[in-house]
């Protein structure tokens, strides 16, 4: 058994009551000293992980282990794993010392130590010094410092985050964002992080596991899940991307949009209908003449770096473009790529 797995799910399914199961058939191993990120969109199944993991629901079929050990009925507080939830769940009626100092007295720790270990999970999350503030008096930003000090103060091998930036503006979860990366990497423990938003699963994460309807549908580095979707929803969910049906002609050349194009994927039954993944940025707006694909310009929209183009070919395919020289709406212009910015895929669903 490789000592570096904390988690594994073998497995695992969950059912709520007897509709369909909320997590179905997974498996994953997950390592020790990682960030890990559970995208997905609403209800598909990232909390449940979470819970699962924390023992506060036991899977209606497959095991869970921890460090090998089977952990499918051990309660909540002996696991070594705690969690930092959305709306942080502090005491308002205790200031910060006591909230992160309420689970060591509930296990009855000395004093002296309390006093210590509670001090330094203050200085890890930078609050030194705001041990006697209400919780009121703290911001949205540092009321979350709190909670994460409450959470590693217990010393535990996982921390478990879920959404726990949601409630912060723009500005304050980018900063957040870097903290807590900064912050795993200085902890040296496995964090799984819950988010819907996929920006931030891209800027954080060693690994994302994305999930749809109870389902890993991949798992990767964010490089990997951006670079080399496996299937639509995957492609569509992270990013920015240009997705269109095409057909396998042979191995390295594609069709779509009535035209075949050299592309640098293989291994696809001849005539096989196939997903094609092209991003935004890698198509540079040209002439005509020059580009690969000809389209009329549908809208523009200045984004700051660069001008976000909508176009549509004669075939009716809508291609977005992110270009940093313009073009006027209803101008007919061309589009380069290079083979590499071509990514074929399975058609998911069997469709
Ligand atoms: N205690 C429960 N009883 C019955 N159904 C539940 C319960 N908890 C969650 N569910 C259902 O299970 C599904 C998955 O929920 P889960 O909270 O894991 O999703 P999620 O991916 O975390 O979603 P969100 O991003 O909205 O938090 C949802 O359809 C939800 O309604």
């Amino acid at each position: 058994m490789d000592d570096r797995v904390i988690i594994r799910f073998e497995h695992v399914t969950k059912r709520y009551d007897d509709d369909a199961p909320v997590l179905d058939d997974v498996s994953f191993e997950m390592e020790r000293g990682k960030f890990y990120t559970l995208l997905g969109p609403s209800g598909c199944g990232k909390t449940t992980i979470l819970r699962l993991i924390a023992g506060f629901i036991e899977p209606t079929k497959g095991d869970i282990y921890f460090h090998g050990q089977r952990i499918n009925h051990v309660p909540s507080n002996k696991r070594r794993v705690n969690t930092v939830f959305q709306d942080y769940a502090l005491f308002p009626h205790l200031n910060v010392f006591e909230n992160v100092a309420f689970g060591l007295r509930i296990k009855k720790i000395p004093e002296a130590d309390i006093e210590r270990k509670v001090k330094e999970a203050l200085r890890f999350v930078n609050l030194e010094g705001y041990e006697q503030r209400a919780i009121h008096e703290m911001s949205g930003g540092q009321r979350q410092r709190v909670a994460i000090a409450r959470a590693i103060v217990n010393e535990p091998d996982v921390l478990l985050l879920d959404e726990p930036l949601s409630a912060l503006d723009l500005k304050l979860r980018t900063e957040m964002q870097y903290e807590l990366r900064e912050l795993q990497r200085r902890l040296g423990i496995t964090f799984i992080f819950v988010t819907h938003d996929q920006e931030e699963a891209l800027a954080m994460s060693d690994e994302i596991f994305v999930l749809n309807k109870g389902k890993i549908e991949q798992r990767g580095t964010p490089k990997d899940i951006y670079d080399e979707p496996v299937n639509r929803f995957v492609a569509d969910f992270i990013g920015e991307s240009n997705i269109i049906t095409g057909v396998m002609m042979d191995d390295f050349v594609v069709e779509f949009a009535n035209q075949q194009f050299t592309c640098v994927d293989r291994g696809f039954a001849k005539n096989e209908r196939v997903d094609i993944v092209i991003r935004p940025e890698d198509l540079e707006l040209t002439t005509v003449e020059r580009g690969k694909l000809r389209v009329r310009v549908d809208s523009v929209l200045f984004r700051g770096v660069h001008y976000e183009l909508c176009c549509y070919d004669a075939y009716g395919n809508e291609w977005l473009v992110h270009s940093t020289k313009k073009a006027e709406i209803g101008e007919e212009i061309g589009l380069h790529f290079e083979p590499e910015a071509i990514h074929v895929m399975k058609r998911s669903g069997g469709e």
